[in-house]
């Protein structure tokens, strides 16, 4: 698939503390792509290199096969992490100022924004100053304003944060449809299971690097090891000598048993010994969710040559 933006050794300090440390992920046409990592990691930072609103030390970042520096902004659409638009401005004319900084013609911004209020709940609400919206309806008009242009690039900072369950969703469909139509998406999240359900590839920073750089389906062959939870009275020590088991934990009478990669579960299964109390037991995958813990944790452990961990 056509690569739309391809970020190559970005590298960015502040106050001489190292950020972000070669960071290099390409996003192609029709392809949701999550940035993610713990709070902190440098994900805004990147966004912004990316943006141009902040200037990397190191790196170059291209659009389709533009040279460094001449990034059409007009085929790009951003949401930043700080929301905000003019407040005492009418919905409609907001984002009709919007669409006329990217040149987009003011006729098919109209119809488009009438769209999209419909579409995303907000119908009727044009003549509306912004001023009188909710947060989560803010956020919705700066979200049109971010696709009102049809950009090739879509770049969402934190896109679902602070809507309401039922918002989320429609966001969720919007940024997928877009996704279907075409458009390339980076966004970055924290919550994953909106991650799982809609993103084809995933770019993890930890202390500044890469350290997830794939599909989900590679992530989840490469990180979501089974995990196994018992309900019964265990010592924590029986549990630790169970074989294949790479770490333990106990709560609320549970204990959750992760095991290593690999591991046959029926075979596993057969050779627990008869003294472990067992009243119930499952067998899981790990979500992304604790995928993510682990690893900003450092909990886990990379397998030597691991296929997606650069
Ligand atoms: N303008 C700045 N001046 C100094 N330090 C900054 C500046 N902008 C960001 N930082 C620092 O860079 C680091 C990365 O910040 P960034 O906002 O990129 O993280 P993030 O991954 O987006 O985090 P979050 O999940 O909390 O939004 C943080 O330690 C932050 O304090």
């Amino acid at each position: 698939m056509e690569v739309v933006l391809s970020v190559e050794g970005l590298e960015k300090s502040f106050k001489n503390r190292k950020i972000i440390e070669g960071i290099s992920f390409e996003v192609r046409k029709g392809e949701i792509m999550a940035i993610l990592g713990p709070n902190g990691a440098g994900k805004s930072t990147t966004i912004r290199s990316i943006m141009g609103i902040l200037y990397p030390d190191e790196g170059v970042v291209k659009f389709h096969n533009h040279k460094e520096g001449q990034i059409p902004r007009n085929k790009i659409g951003y949401l930043p992490e700080e929301r905000g638009l003019y407040r005492n401005v009418k919905v409609m004319d907001m984002i009709l100022y919007l669409a006329e900084l990217k040149d987009y013609p003011v006729k098919k911004a109209k119809e488009r924004t009438l769209h999209y209020l419909k579409k995303l709940g907000l119908e009727g609400k044009e003549k509306v100053s912004v001023e009188e919206l909710s947060k989560g309806m803010a956020q919705k008009v700066q979200f049109i304003g971010s696709i009102i242009h049809e950009p090739e690039l879509l770049i969402l900072d934190e896109p679902f944060s602070g809507l309401d369950p039922v918002s989320q969703e429609v966001f969720k469909n919007e940024i997928k449809e877009l996704a279907r139509n075409g458009t390339a998406i980076l966004l970055s999240s924290h919550q994953m299971n909106m991650v799982e359900e809609i993103c084809d590839r995933l770019f993890m920073i930890h202390r500044g690097q890469k350290v997830i750089d794939g599909t989900l389906t590679d992530v989840k062959n490469e990180y979501a090891n089974f995990k196994c939870t018992i309900r019964g009275e265990n010592e924590l020590a029986l549990l630790k000598q169970l074989p294949r088991v790479s770490r333990v934990e106990q709560k609320d009478g549970l204990a959750i048993i992760h095991l290593a990669q690999d591991v046959i579960i029926p075979n596993w299964l057969r050779q627990l010994p008869e003294s472990l109390s067992i009243q119930e037991l499952s067998i899981d995958r790990i979500s992304l969710h604790e995928i993510f813990i682990d690893i900003a944790t450092d909990q886990h452990t990379v397998k030597e040559g691991a296929a997606i961990n650069a």
